[in-house]
């Protein structure tokens, strides 16, 4: 995982001190990019040790549409808890906009089973995107996030926002524009589930695995995440663990935790973080 402490060492170089929205403070560039070659092991952070129960949960939970934080609360998973309304809302965030998103004449578009559809029946296809980026329920910023949920917008703007794949040489690859990267706790959470589901979609659709292409908008360390990037810098990397995939799920919506085992993932002890809420 080189790849991503270069990105880190990169920022702590070259960023430029920005206030942000949480009031922490952040060190900041605006646009880098990021390749992972999904056939050479699975791009998980090995500098510290990640919980992939979490991103695994996170990611089927996305793809059951689902927005409403009880489902990660009986899994175990608390990374969502901070932003959502009592009842466990975040209004319609990534589920919904992947799942359902609303058209203009009360129709709803399943972004996911479309992309699933076109990438088999039209492989060279230049039009295979998802976006979550809906600018009808971006929230009022004048609010919190649990009360922008509680009238029906989203908690928090969409920060993987857009995603695209790519068919070459029988290979699946997946392009996707983060807006905001909190490089030290999110970053790491993303390369994870993005590849993942490019993984499963590669899977369903018979495709071998190609690239993630991680691409970057405002890329930043927060003020008191620079320790700990600091610790994990001067950590040697570990080769990349593998993922295994239980052969025989053939639908992107039939997977459950149990169909992921990941091998060989050796890494540093896990290094705490406050995150910026
Ligand atoms: N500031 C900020 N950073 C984020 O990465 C982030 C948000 N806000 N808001 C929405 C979601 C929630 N995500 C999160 C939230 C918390 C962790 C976190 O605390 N991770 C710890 C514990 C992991 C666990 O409990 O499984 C870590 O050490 O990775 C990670 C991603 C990603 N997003
Ligand atoms: O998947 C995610 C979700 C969120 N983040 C980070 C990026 C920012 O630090 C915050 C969001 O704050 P905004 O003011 O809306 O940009 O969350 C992430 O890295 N990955």
């Amino acid at each position: 995982m080189k790849q991503y402490l270069d990105l880190m060492r990169h920022v702590k170089e070259h960023g430029v001190y920005k206030a942000d929205r949480t009031g922490t403070g952040t060190y900041s560039v605006f646009g880098y990019q990021m390749r992972f070659d999904l056939a050479a092991g699975f791009p998980l952070v090995t500098t510290k040790k990640c919980h992939l129960k979490s991103i695994i949960h996170e990611l089927l939970w996305f793809l059951r549409g689902d927005t409403n934080i009880k489902y990660l609360q009986e899994k175990g998973v608390s990374i969502w808890d901070e932003w959502a309304t009592a009842e466990g809302e975040l209004g319609p965030v990534y589920g919904k906009q992947w799942r359902s998103w609303e058209g203009s004449h009360g129709e709803t578009i399943d972004q996911i089973a479309e992309l699933v559809e076109t990438i088999k029946r039209d492989p060279d296809s230049r039009r295979l995107l998802v976006s979550a980026w809906n600018p009808a329920v971006l929230p009022d910023t004048g609010l919190k996030p649990s009360e922008n949920a509680a009238n029906g917008k989203q908690a928090l703007p969409p920060c993987h926002c857009l995603f695209q794949f790519y068919v070459a040489n029988g290979k699946l690859s997946c392009q996707l524009y983060q807006r905001s990267a909190d490089i030290f706790l999110g970053v790491p959470f993303n390369i994870a589930s993005y590849s993942l589901l490019t993984m499963m979609i590669a899977q369903v659709c018979g495709l071998e695995y190609g690239e993630f292409v991680h691409t970057l908008g405002d890329a930043h360390l927060y003020s008191n995440h620079l320790q700990q990037a600091e610790e994990q810098l001067a950590r040697e990397p570990f080769p990349s663990p593998k993922m295994k995939i239980n052969p025989q799920v053939a639908d992107i919506f039939s997977f459950n935790y149990d169909d992921f085992e990941l091998i060989g993932y050796q890494a540093h002890p896990h290094i705490k973080a406050v995150v910026a809420v």
